[in-house]
């Protein structure tokens, strides 16, 4: 037996995405863009004492066979002016924004991430995502102007300058004394220089240090540049391996990485995206689960599926009966642009998928809430709470990121029936203990580069 201290489990509330994870159509599915939709998920995940609430980022509207793909949600508001509003309705929720590191400029989104650490009181996360694609640079001033392979070299530089104007600024940097007249303590802010392939920053930065000193800092992806990268970089990784086995491995494989970088695995949380279906039994649990995937995957959303990766167009094919015959068109990519999901080699796909279709009897759609599931909590209150329990104890994970699948309220059962049996095990915190996000999770707070006397500039050349 291990006398290892029990592990607490950390846990973040997703608001619902634009994918069909989200089930738009249900009567009780509300608004993704009123205030009060995100404000009832912050609310409800404060009260629930979660570490954080969570937005992804999409940054072009999904096409389809030229065409908005609005099976799923379609539109959202820009990440930070609503949690800069959820700011102001919450008191300790961490309040975590995806925003990538391609298409914008470090010193932007330096002033941007410390004034919403700021506002919160050190409540702030950046979730770093790399977007590299064409498609999604056309919408950009310079268009696609950055390759796949260098999209991990420009986030690294993106956080070295961002990290460098955030110290730039002592702690203790405001003195506002009306006796000397100075409103700063001298030398307390500091110039940045800063000469680097993606980035050149000279100036003096405009905007205090936040409580937190950096916002805690999230990164999403998983090639091994990317496992680097977090392990170089990031105090959360928001990963999608949810399950058992996929979790231990991927948990092994990234804690692995971060003695390379003088680290301690204790630095570095891992937070799989799961999703919880509840039932009073596991048969209702299991049902409630089925009818979820089939609302998730409607006959037109498995066809739209399958095109992505046939790269044809299915219409005239019934998602109720079997597979296409024709093979997919290996040539043609784009039939859906900005999705992540294309498969590397569609043929060997159309055939596993072929295979797996007749021996198990499956329909198109079938197959493709077979093949796009995830995984995920499905029982009762007890099992759920017993089984995040065990993948935090047993190091799948450091604790999960909830995803509702219902617009505004579809984690309020789990607020309601999980969060107090984990509570009740000593697993999650009953209370707020700190204040900041930081100390939610049990991170380090970075302190400022000391500000050496005769040394006015930090002076960085990446
Ligand atoms: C769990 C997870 C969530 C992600 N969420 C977003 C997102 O909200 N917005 C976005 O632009 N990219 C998102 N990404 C994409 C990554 O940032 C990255 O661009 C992509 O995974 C390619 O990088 P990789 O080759 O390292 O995986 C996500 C990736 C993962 C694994």
């Amino acid at each position: 037996m291990s006398t290892r201290p029990r592990k607490q489990i950390h846990l973040g509330a997703h608001f619902p995405g634009v994918n069909n994870t989200t089930v738009w159509s249900d009567p009780r599915s509300g608004s993704q863009i009123d205030f009060s939709s995100f404000e009832h998920l912050a609310r409800r995940a404060e009260a629930a004492k979660l570490d954080f609430f969570f937005l992804a980022e999409g940054l072009r509207l999904r096409e389809h066979k030229g065409r908005i793909h609005d099976l799923d949600v379609v539109g959202r508001p820009d990440t930070l002016p609503v949690l800069a509003a959820l700011a102001a309705v919450t008191d300790r929720l961490g309040l975590a924004g995806t925003i990538n590191t391609t298409f914008n400029e470090p010193w932007e989104l330096a002033k941007q991430f410390a004034t919403l650490d700021l506002l919160s009181e050190g409540r702030a996360a950046w979730n770093l995502v790399t977007s590299p694609d064409a498609f999604t640079g056309a919408n950009f001033r310079r268009g696609g102007y950055l390759p796949y392979a260098e999209r991990y070299a420009r986030a690294a530089e993106v956080v070295e300058v961002a990290r460098a104007l955030w110290d730039s600024w002592d702690d203790d940097a405001v003195l506002a004394d009306r006796i000397t007249g100075d409103f700063l303590r001298p030398g307390a802010v500091r110039p940045v220089t800063h000469h680097g392939t993606y980035a050149d920053v000279v100036g003096l930065f405009e905007t205090p240090r936040g409580p937190q000193g950096h916002p805690v800092l999230f990164q999403a992806g998983d090639s091994a540049d990317g496992r680097d990268f977090a392990a170089a970089t990031a105090d959360v990784v928001f990963s999608a391996h949810s399950t058992f086995d996929a979790g231990r491995a991927f948990y092994e494989d990234v804690k692995g990485r971060l003695a390379a970088h003088g680290r301690s695995r204790d630095s570095l949380k891992i937070l799989p995206a799961t999703v919880v279906v509840l039932g009073d039994t596991p048969d209702e649990a299991a049902e409630r689960a089925r009818e979820i995937r089939l609302q998730q995957v409607s006959g037109p959303t498995a066809i739209a599926f399958l095109e992505q990766v046939w790269g044809r167009d299915l219409e005239g094919y019934d998602p109720e009966g079997p597979l296409p015959d024709v093979d997919p068109d290996t040539e043609n990519l784009s039939i859906t642009r900005g999705r992540v999901r294309h498969a590397k080699d569609p043929a060997a796909v159309a055939a596993a998928w072929r295979e797996q279709a007749e021996a198990n009897g499956w329909s198109i759609r079938e197959l493709v809430i077979q093949v796009t599931s995830r995984g995920g909590f499905v029982g009762t209150p007890e099992q759920v709470a017993d089984d995040i329990d065990r993948h935090v104890q047993e190091d799948a994970s450091d604790g999960f990121i909830l995803v509702p699948h219902l617009t505004p309220g579809g984690l309020d059962d789990v607020f309601d029936r999980v969060i107090p049996l984990l509570q009740e095990r000593g697993s999650f915190r009953a209370e707020y203990e700190g204040t900041t996000l930081r100390e939610h999770l049990g991170l380090a707070r970075p302190g400022a580069a000391s500000a050496a006397e005769d040394e006015p500039a930090a002076e960085l050349v990446g």
